[in-house]
């Protein structure tokens, strides 16, 4: 029987898409392509060799190569982008919307032509709004436009309580869905620490402040870079969906999914609970959710709805 390798595409070579390549390249999840503009042509070249080079330390088989041509991106099996402006201090995600739609109409439909059978994963801000773009300018099926947010918003929400008890982040399991905003909603009815529901051990009151501390995640490390977001939490993050989809894990994990009439939205991509495999989102988990959750998670898509008015206009 023949061996294939998955080949992975990662357009944006900054400090997401060059983590996100280590990590992938680290798990033998397949052989990478690095693409960014012509102007990044040669850093491009010199992170693909060096992240090359550096398997021969770390005894991975993962070829790496860059590319600005998206005929090298035929065949590719999954495709993830993180091309794109990162917000600085004082700025909100919704501050990128014009410069990042750009960027993603043209990424996506070159991806639509050049590997029309790949899944995308899409990292780019506002996540929820790209994922969107991207989903109306390759065309594709909705199972295989997946963005990347509730991953790395549980990630935070897990280390917070994993602190604030003093036990192993191991142990903690969130649950954070909705819009990748300050608006986004911890569901802590269905959280739990070693199984036992987080308000049995923490206070209202602190975990009140654990879910601010969550909404805010993203801004307390630009605040503190001063000039780009995080990277190793959001890398991490996409390399668990690569790893799930490609290797048909069927894991429960949340995604920006394109909502066709769950959890009541339309012609929206939001956060949910959902079930990834070799399929890309095999199924969208429908939760009961409380009058209260629900209200928050209303709140959390009306933002992205407001935000999605100022450009569905423009969508071919
Ligand atoms: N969804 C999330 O959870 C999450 C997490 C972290 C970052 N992000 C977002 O991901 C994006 C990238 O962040 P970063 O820190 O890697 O930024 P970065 O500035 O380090 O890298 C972005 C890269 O995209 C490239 N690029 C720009 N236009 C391109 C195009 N047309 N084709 C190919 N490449 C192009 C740039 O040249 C640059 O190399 C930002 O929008 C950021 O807000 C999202
Ligand atoms: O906060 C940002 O702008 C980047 C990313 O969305 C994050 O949550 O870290």
């Amino acid at each position: 029987m023949a061996f294939t390798r998955n080949k992975i595409a990662i357009i944006g070579t900054g400090n997401t898409g060059e983590t996100i390549a280590l990590l992938l390249a680290q798990k033998e999840l397949g052989d990478i392509f690095l693409v960014d503009i012509p102007e990044k042509a040669d850093s491009s070249k010199g992170k693909a060799l060096d992240l090359l080079q550096s398997g021969a330390v770390e005894k991975f088989n993962t070829k790496i190569a860059s590319t600005t041509d998206y005929n090298d991106l035929r065949n590719s099996d999954l495709v993830i982008i993180t091309a794109g402006i990162p917000r600085k201090t004082n700025m909100s995600r919704d501050d990128l919307l014009e410069t990042n739609v750009t960027i993603m109409q043209e990424v996506a439909e070159k991806i639509s032509v050049y590997a029309p059978n790949s899944y995308i994963i899409v990292l780019s801000n506002p996540v929820d709004i790209m994922t969107f773009v991207c989903y109306k300018a390759t065309g594709f099926p909705k199972n295989r436009v997946i963005g990347q947010s509730g991953i790395l918003d549980t990630a935070r929400f897990n280390t917070f309580v994993a602190e604030e008890l003093n036990i192993s982040v191991e142990d903690v399991t969130g649950f954070v869905l909705g819009g990748h905003g300050d608006e986004m909603v911890p569901l802590i009815r269905y959280s739990s620490a070693g199984g036992i529901p987080l308000d049995k051990l923490i206070s209202e009151e602190r975990l009140n402040a654990i879910i601010e501390r969550t909404r805010r995640g993203g801004g307390e490390i630009v605040n503190l870079l001063g000039n780009g977001s995080a990277y190793f939490a959001p890398a991490a993050s996409v390399v668990q969906m690569a790893e799930v989809i490609l290797r048909d894990k069927r894991r429960i994990l949340p995604a920006i999914a394109y909502l066709q009439g769950e959890y009541g939205y339309h012609d929206i991509c939001l956060g949910v609970p959902t079930i990834l495999g070799r399929n890309g989102i095999e199924h969208i988990i429908g939760l009961p959710l409380s009058a209260t959750e629900k209200e928050s998670l209303n709140y959390s898509a009306k933002k992205v709805s407001r935000t999605l008015s100022k450009i569905k206009s423009n969508l071919t």
